[in-house]
């Protein structure tokens, strides 16, 4: 989902979607598909199913006990990445009475239907079929949405905040006439999982405060949700296949639903239900269902029982805690097989996102932005394999063949491949030797204007050599403390170059910026240029409104940090 709320927005960009989707790409989507192309040579086993880190919720209402260690098995940055909460009441009935509502709204009359789209929304209220792009581009019509927001009908009136929100602020449709026991069902179900998704909020905020970051720096997590008016509830309902107009991805574990993060702040989903002519079944492929990609980089199948509510953490509050609470990569499998025909599934999914006008602080200290890090993954370095092995011919370029011993030059993506698999090992750049960063570091210091030349993507670079191939680099230690001081004096700088900024300034030259560094700056800068062209001239920033009238109005707004007092 989109992120309500004027956080910055740190991700890669989304499939072009009509509107705000949660099924966005984003790096480790990607990385899924490069690892393939090794894999193929290779046949992985199946990915292994994992059980949920699960919560009573007797220990979760209470209020004061310490749950941090489930926390952080569950949702923490080496953590799961899904948390359960077991044996809430009231929960399975209000489970099982949406769910089966699910394949009865898929099949109203197509009329019906439509009547109860909202285009004006950009389909992100009441029903939603073929509107969204898969991975692949290509609409999505193997399940269908009901999107309504369980806990305001209307959330506001003010006709200036449903035309730049209308995904947010626009009123519910309800099939009143058709199936009015939805709303009835949908605000319930929807209710119930805020009113959980609270009190793991004031657990989660407890262990982010342990760790050092205070409350949110003042925003805790608890009461961003508690006062947004902007959530939102979804029903989705996963059509037979041979229903579907399109062929699936044989096999892959992302047939049914792409690989995505969500953007809110944190997300409630059921145990999905599955049916055939809507008699509940037991699912009929063990391999079907849930997907995540844990921290250390494995698919797995996640498993949790139909009594327990799931949660997964979403992007604004991965960057809000700075990353001691972490977004999942998740997407959903579709059975196969012989027993796989009309096969349906339902389930919901309650995104919990900040009020549309909430203030989010950005990060006082400096963010790790994974969509430039995706691009860096393109960078060559050189490996030496330790297998024979053919080229690989590839969209983005032919590589190898590979002999044992003879080194050999690759996109970054391929080695870290490679190298997890333990086929090679990795050279690293000449830059990230000892000597050649302390002279860098040294320079830096000495002069407070100017930036040395390094690579464009030495922050990523050093940090997926890091993660992957930490044995390879020498004085691994010192190269890594080295770097993050080098960064810290260049950040430094960048923060004193844009105290320096006035209304006055078209144009800033800033030489050798790096990637992250050019990341940071970029959003900060539209905006408190913004804001300068507003005081000096409106209607300057009338036309900046109006030609960057995307979707979100969380990346539009950029971040709000402000500038450290002369
Ligand atoms: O179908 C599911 O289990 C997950 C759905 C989901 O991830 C989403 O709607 O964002
Ligand atoms: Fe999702």
């Amino acid at each position: 989902m989109e992120t309500a709320g004027s956080v910055v927005g740190t991700r890669s960009t989304r499939t072009p979607t009509p509107a705000r989707r949660p099924e966005r790409s984003r790096a480790p989507n990607l990385v899924r598909c490069r690892a393939g192309a090794v894999a193929m040579q290779s046949q992985p086993p199946p990915p292994s199913s994992v059980r949920t880190v699960a919560i009573p919720f007797a220990d979760l209402k209470e209020r004061g006990k310490d749950l941090s260690g489930r926390i952080e098995e569950g949702l923490g940055p080496n953590g799961l990445g899904i948390i359960s909460i077991s044996d809430v009441p009231g929960f399975p009935a209000l489970r099982r009475t949406l769910l089966r509502l699910a394949p009865r709204v898929a099949s109203l009359p197509e009329d019906v239907k439509e009547q109860l789209e909202d285009p004006d929304s950009r389909y992100n209220f009441g029903w939603s079929h073929g509107k969204e792009k898969l991975e692949s581009g290509k609409l999505d019509t193997f399940k269908g949405s009901y999107y309504a927001n369980p806990i305001l009908d209307v959330p506001t009136t003010d006709d200036a905040l449903l035309s730049r929100y209308p995904s947010y602020c626009r009123p519910n449709i309800w099939p009143a006439d058709h199936l009015p026991e939805l709303e009835i069902a949908f605000k319930a179900l929807g209710k119930l999982m805020l009113e959980v998704g609270l009190m793991l909020a004031s657990h989660c905020d407890l262990y982010v405060m342990q760790h050092g970051v205070g409350t949110f720096d003042g925003e805790s997590l608890e009461q961003t949700i508690s006062r947004s008016r902007c959530h939102k509830g979804r029903l989705l309902y996963y059509f037979p296949r041979q229903f579907s107009t399109q062929k699936e991805e044989g096999g892959s574990v992302s047939s049914w639903c792409g690989w995505h993060t969500d953007h809110g702040s944190l997300t409630g989903l059921t145990c999905g239900l599955f049916m055939r002519n809507s008699e509940e079944i037991p699912c009929p492929d063990s391999a079907a269902g849930l997907y995540i990609r844990t921290r250390d980089n494995r698919v797995v199948k996640v498993t949790f029982g139909e009594d327990e509510l799931a949660y997964q953490i979403g992007e604004t509050t991965e960057i809000l805690s700075r990353g001691r609470l972490c977004a999942t990569p998740h997407c959903v499998q579709a059975p196969s097989g012989e027993n796989a025909s009309n096969v349906e599934r339902s389930t919901f999914a309650m995104f919990m996102q900040p009020d549309w006008n909430e203030t989010l602080k950005f990060p006082s200290e400096i963010p790790y932005h994974q969509e430039v890090e995706f691009v860096a993954e393109d960078e060559i370095v050189e490996i030496v394999p330790n297998i024979r092995m053919e080229a690989l011919n590839m969209i983005c370029g032919d590589f190898g063949p590979f002999f044992p011993q003879i080194a050999s030059k690759v996109p970054l993506w391929l080695a870290v491949a490679l190298k997890r698999r333990g086929k090679c090992t990795v050279r690293a750049p000449e830059w990230m030797t000892v000597d050649r960063l302390t002279q860098v570091l040294d320079a830096e210091r000495e002069s407070p204007r100017e930036f040395q030349p390094l690579p464009f993507h030495y922050i990523e670079v050093s940090k997926l050599l890091f993660d992957h191939a930490r044995d390879d680099i020498s004085d691994a230690y010192l190269v890594r403390s080295l770097i993050e001081d080098i960064r810290d004096v260049r950040f430094h700088k960048v923060e004193s170059g844009l105290e320096t900024l006035s209304g006055r300034t078209h144009a800033v030259k800033l030489k050798n910026l790096s990637a992250m560094e050019v990341n940071i700056v970029r959003p900060f800068m539209v905006r408190t240029l913004q804001a300068f062209y507003k005081h000096d001239s409106p209607q300057m920033i009338q036309q900046a409104d109006n030609t960057g009238s995307r979707s979100t109005p969380v990346t539009d707004r950029g971040p709000r940090r402000d500038l450290r007092r002369r």
